[in-house]
């Protein structure tokens, strides 16, 4: 198989003085010289052939003086300072398989994450990248954060989840036979090729961890951060995880991953290890070079003993915390580079041994600031992309498309079996403003439940991609916005046709309009409420947080206790209340545009016949409807605006 690959990033480097040194070209796809090699697919080996361009500058990095310090304490609560990372220096060279190790809650993610560019707050110390202090907008987009969970969109086959990460990473110039070559090369690669069709959600751990590198592998990031690639794996699984790792890294990319405990036989598998306790380095340099250094240090590692144990096991302090100080200060914190082997200088057709596309040619350049300039397409194709995403989803989707559809019919036929024909009779008026209330708080309550349910969730997936430069959060955003208008808009209209027949409510295009937009927009804003909750809390709180703050919506909306009787000091809770306009909004639609007598059976007693007297009672103003629409769209609009800048901060704070 041939692929092309992209003159994207020529001389590329990433220190402050980044060079790029033919930027015109930068979209042009140049074939060059091909190369053919075999490579381990967890399967056997298979052979491909790749296009080779002059690549990316390999990246060696190093880090100095690296200390993290996170605040602890809540809201209420004093707020302590923590030092984790403790000066920390090391080296990590290109074209390695690099391991952090230690004991659990050393700070091996930490590191990870301040080196990846995850963490932003808090950090000290310089990381300098082939000599030159970090650019991190330019570090990030020749690197990539596999996180330690699988982040993936379940719903989505496994060649669907690649071609929207093609789509979103690379280039819009790549053509889709390009981008379908690139797909299927390192799927064969990662031996994901048979399960193609299968939906992430069906992938087993191991598979999952494999398409969580894939995904990434689609941008050819020079440099792989993993939190934990094997955790979760049975040995064999861990096995072929990280010898597909070394196999990346002999590419020409720094992989760097966390790791708990590797096995002797695993442990092997690295060219080096970095090993932290407590926020300091004890050891770092070759895989091999790590038994010779315990002997110097006067710690010999035991015969028959896995190194990788014995080394968790003086890092735990279990041999004192004495030989921690000695290994702390024989490494000087990780300044030595005594037991470093330097690394194989690779040659520069080998360094080339990368999959496929360089890509950094960012469409988003012309607006070179903020996240725009760190992805790779167009605002319009990542748009385009998220919805194509979002309606596969969502056609998939069994809790927020069918079940959703389900409950409104549901809701509906129930309801309008229980106030049948209450539309029309005069003895049963009051009967039917329970009923609009009704109607309102459904409206309310399964939209706003459910986006608290199901957003957190991927609020997950959002960091990750939106870390990883797939898309910026204003795409993401409007994407998120534009997908559920269809659904909401069917679910609204099915359920308002069946309550509104079934009950009889006026037979009138204009009054059925007025009771519907009412319903949509209460809709809408009950989701975007929703939203603003979910973008910051987790499904827990959520939960509580949702209902209980409805509470007052319902208070002052006017139902219970009319608006006349509300006491003045708490006029405004009206004003704040959405319910209040959609409740005004759709009584207005059934009792207002001058409606007439309204029917009462024989032998009853009909004290609401006429509709202004009812009215007049429940001090509802049926001649608002223009005002209630506004005010509905003003609260959509700022609950929107809100639930965003909630999830740009949320966003932030995570890092
Ligand atoms: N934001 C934070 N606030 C307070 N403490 C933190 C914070 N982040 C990390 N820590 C603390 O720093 C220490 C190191 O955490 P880290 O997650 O890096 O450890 P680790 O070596 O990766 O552990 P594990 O292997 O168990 O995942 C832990 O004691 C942790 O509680």
């Amino acid at each position: 198989m041939e692929v092309v690959i992209h003159e994207s990033t020529i001389g590329h480097s990433v220190g402050d003085g980044a060079t790029r040194s033919d930027s015109a070209k930068d979209n042009n796809s140049v074939p060059l010289k091909t190369e053919k090699f075999s490579y381990s697919n967890g399967n056997g080996t298979a052979d491909a052939t790749f296009r080779m361009l002059p690549q990316k500058t390999p990246i060696d990095m190093q880090f100095e003086n690296i200390t993290y310090t996170a605040v602890e304490g809540g809201l209420f609560s004093k707020k302590n300072k923590k030092e984790i990372l403790h000066q920390v220096n090391g080296r990590f060279p290109p074209g390695q398989l690099i391991a952090i190790m230690g004991p659990s809650g050393a700070g091996k993610s930490t590191l990870l994450d301040v080196l990846s560019g995850y963490r932003i707050r808090g950090i000290g110390g310089t990381v300098y990248i082939n000599g030159t202090a970090r650019n991190l907008k330019e570090f990030r987009k020749l690197s990539c954060y596999i996180t330690q969970d699988d982040r993936l969109q379940p719903l989505l086959t496994v060649e669907e989840n690649m071609e929207i990460a093609a789509d979103l990473k690379l280039s819009s110039d790549v053509s889709k036979r390009e981008k379908n070559e690139i797909i299927d090369e390192i799927l064969n690669t990662l031996g994901l090729f048979k399960s193609k069709k299968t939906k992430a959600g069906g992938l087993s751990g191991g598979q999952k961890k494999r398409m969580s590198i894939a995904l990434e592998l689609i941008s050819n990031p020079l440099v792989m951060f993993l939190d934990e690639p094997t955790t979760g794996l049975d040995s064999s699984s861990c096995t072929s995880c990280v010898k597909l790792l070394k196999e990346l890294a002999r590419q020409g990319r720094s992989i760097i991953c966390t790791i708990h405990q590797p096995s002797a036989s695993l442990f092997q598998l690295f060219d080096q290890v970095y090993v932290l306790a407590a926020g300091n380095c004890l050891y770092q340099g070759s895989t091999d070079s790590l038994v010779p250094f315990l002997d110097t240090v006067g710690f010999a590692c035991p015969k028959f003993h896995n190194p990788a144990d014995y080394v968790i096991e003086l890092a735990c302090g279990e041999y004192g915390y004495d030989k921690i100080e000695e290994m702390i200060r024989a490494t000087n914190n990780g300044r030595s580079l005594t037991h470093f082997n330097e690394p194989e200088k690779l040659s520069y057709g080998k360094m080339l041994k990368a999959l496929h596309f360089c890509v950094s040619a960012e469409e988003g350049n012309a607006s070179d600031n903020g996240e725009e300039a760190l992805v790779a397409t167009s605002k319009y194709n990542q748009l385009k992309v998220l919805l194509r995403r979002g309606f596969i989803k969502a056609k998939r989707d069994q809790t927020l498309t069918y079940l959703r559809i389900g409950v409104n019919v549901m809701v509906g036929l129930m309801l309008g079996t229980l106030y049948i024909k209450a539309g029309i009779d005069g003895s049963k008026v009051l009967d039917n403003y329970n009923l609009l209330f009704s109607i309102l708080m459904h409206h309310m309550m399964s939209t706003m439940m459910l986006t608290i349910l199901t957003f957190p969730a991927e609020m997950s997936i959002l960091i990750k991609e939106h870390f990883n430069r797939w898309y910026s959060l204003k795409m993401y955003y409007t994407s998120v916005t534009l997908v559920d208008i269809p659904l909401s808009v069917f679910c609204c209209f099915i359920f308002s046709v069946i309550i509104y027949y079934m009950t009889s409510q006026p037979p009138e295009l204009v009054r059925f309009s007025m009771f519907f937009v009412t319903s949509l927009l209460v809709v809408f804003v009950a989701q975007s409420f929703g939203l603003m909750i979910g973008a910051y809390f987790n499904v827990v709180n959520g939960t509580f947080l949702g209902p209980t703050l409805s509470v007052p919506m319902m208070m002052f909306a006017g139902f219970g206790v009319s608006l006349r009787d509300l006491p003045y000091y708490l006029y405004w809770g009206s004003y704040i209340s959405y319910l209040r306009f959609g409740l005004e909004g759709i009584v207005g639609a059934v009792y207002g545009l001058d409606r007439g007598e309204i029917a009462c059976p024989e032998d009853m007693y009909c004290h609401y016949k006429y509709p202004k007297k009812f009215l007049q009672d429940v001090a509802v103003r049926a001649d608002q409807f223009d005002n209630d629409v506004i005010a509905l769209i003003l609260f959509l609009f700022v609950l929107r605006i809100s639930a965003y800048v909630i999830l740009r901060y949320k966003l932030m704070a995570v890092r």
